[in-house]
């Protein structure tokens, strides 16, 4: 065996980020297990948008082919008025210079990480244990120590955090994880009615703009989704309740009868940064490095390339071809995409949504309407919205109305 090949890792997390961390280590030559809380992969799945820079590293890792069967391809998608209807229609096709894979896959996350799965449980110096709640992580400077909830102890040379917004690596190890929450949570109707047919013209994905109601409209392959904003001083109860629910389906259409709703789930948002990704030998990636709120299908895909960029780093340093100067340079650009670029994109996405100044309604419509109407505009803004300049550079931010 070569010296990196008995480097060990160990993974607390297997979702998406988690397991794609794992797989690039172990395609690395390194030893890893994966410890996951759960008795199984999660079934649920809030993200589900797969954008053009995560599609480039799946292909890599060798597991686009079966995501790409299993998912839809959105070539665009659609900014609209609640009260007037559709204002600009993107198309990601101008992005064809710039990426292999211009578009978007509509798939819900927890798809990826039975592909990923099925390539681990094939590899040699692989194992992946369920079950296993990470509740302690530790580093001592030569090694890292996690210790499970049935009260196991694994040491590793590396740690990688990739176990949630909840992530107890982060929280039992000293990280901080500063930030805020929005006022209001978010509600998703997932439904199986045809929103093609009930508002043709609409995109797979649609931001509806409106003072007091926005939208945001998202197709799945299997159904549709419905994101509401909810009224910050109702409590869950009264926003959960299924009749609460179809009237709230009511004002996006009246289909003169109840709409079919398979479920709906509730949840706070938050913008959240942990004060480093990295403390000796351990790491945070993921949700368990920084939480963003989801308009713009940001959060996921930026835990891949937190992967993706911190493992290629740690992989570097192990084999002696990098420094640790140069994993802390990875990571801190990590961090300084969640803080400069997820947190402010997705930020503004939110306020745009629920612009309330006529003024700037109109100017921002307009803005949109140019945009569509310049394919140069167009690719420039896409390049930020598919999150391809966050992988160029970490303060690249010029999209309509934010600054640089
Ligand atoms: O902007 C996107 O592509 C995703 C928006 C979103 C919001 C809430 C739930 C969800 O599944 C997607």
């Amino acid at each position: 065996m070569s010296e990196h090949s008995q480097t060990h890792a160990i993974v607390a997390g297997a979702g998406p980020v988690g397991m794609t961390a794992a797989l690039l280590m172990a395609r690395g030559g390194v030893r890893v297990t994966v410890l996951e809380a759960g008795g199984s992969l999660a079934g649920e799945s809030r993200a589900s948008t797969f954008h053009p820079p995560s599609l480039e590293m799946l292909d890599e890792l060798g597991v686009l082919e079966p995501l790409m069967e299993r998912g839809l391809v959105s070539t665009g998608f659609q900014y609209r008025d609640r009260r007037t209807g559709p204002i600009a229609d993107l198309d990601l096709g101008v992005l064809s210079d710039d990426t292999r894979f211009p578009f978007r896959v509509q798939l819900e996350q927890s798809k990826l990480t039975p592909i990923i799965l099925e390539v681990l449980e094939g590899m040699d110096d692989v194992t992946v244990h369920f079950g296993q709640r990470v509740v302690r992580a530790e580093t001592d400077g030569t090694t890292a120590t996690v210790t499970t909830e049935a009260g196991d102890t694994f040491t590793a040379d590396w740690v990688l955090g990739a176990d949630g917004a909840n992530s107890q690596v982060r929280q039992t190890a000293g990280f901080t994880f500063e930030g805020m929450t929005y006022p209001e949570r978010f509600l998703v109707a997932s439904t199986t009615e045809d929103l093609e047919s009930i508002l043709p013209g609409i995109s797979a994905v649609n931001y509806v703009f409106d003072p007091t109601e926005w939208l945001v409209l998202l197709r799945t392959p299997e159904h549709w989704r419905v994101l509401f904003p909810t009224d910050p001083s109702t409590p869950d109860e009264v926003e959960s309740d299924p009749v609460r629910v179809q009237e709230r389906l009511r004002g996006v259409a009246d289909l003169g009868r109840e709409w079919q709703v398979l479920h709906t789930t509730l949840y706070r948002v938050h913008q959240r940064v942990a004060d480093t990704f990295r403390r000796g030998r351990l790491l945070l990636m993921g949700d368990a490095a920084h939480i963003n709120n989801p308009l713009g299908g940001m959060g996921m895909n930026s835990g891949l390339h937190d992967a993706y960029v911190e493992t290629r780093a740690l992989l570097a340093l192990i084999r002696g071809a990098g420094t640790r100067e140069q994993l802390d340079e990875a990571c801190e650009a990590r961090r300084e995409v969640a803080l400069s670029y997820v947190k402010t994109i997705t930020h503004d996405n939110w306020e745009k949504l629920r612009q309330d100044d006529p003024e700037a309604i109109r100017a921002y419509h307009d803005e949109l309407r140019e945009l569509a109407a310049d394919r140069e505009r167009m690719r420039r803004h896409l390049l930020n919205t598919s999150m391809i300049n966050s992988l160029r550079s970490g303060k690249v931010v010029d999209m309509v109305g934010v600054q640089p």
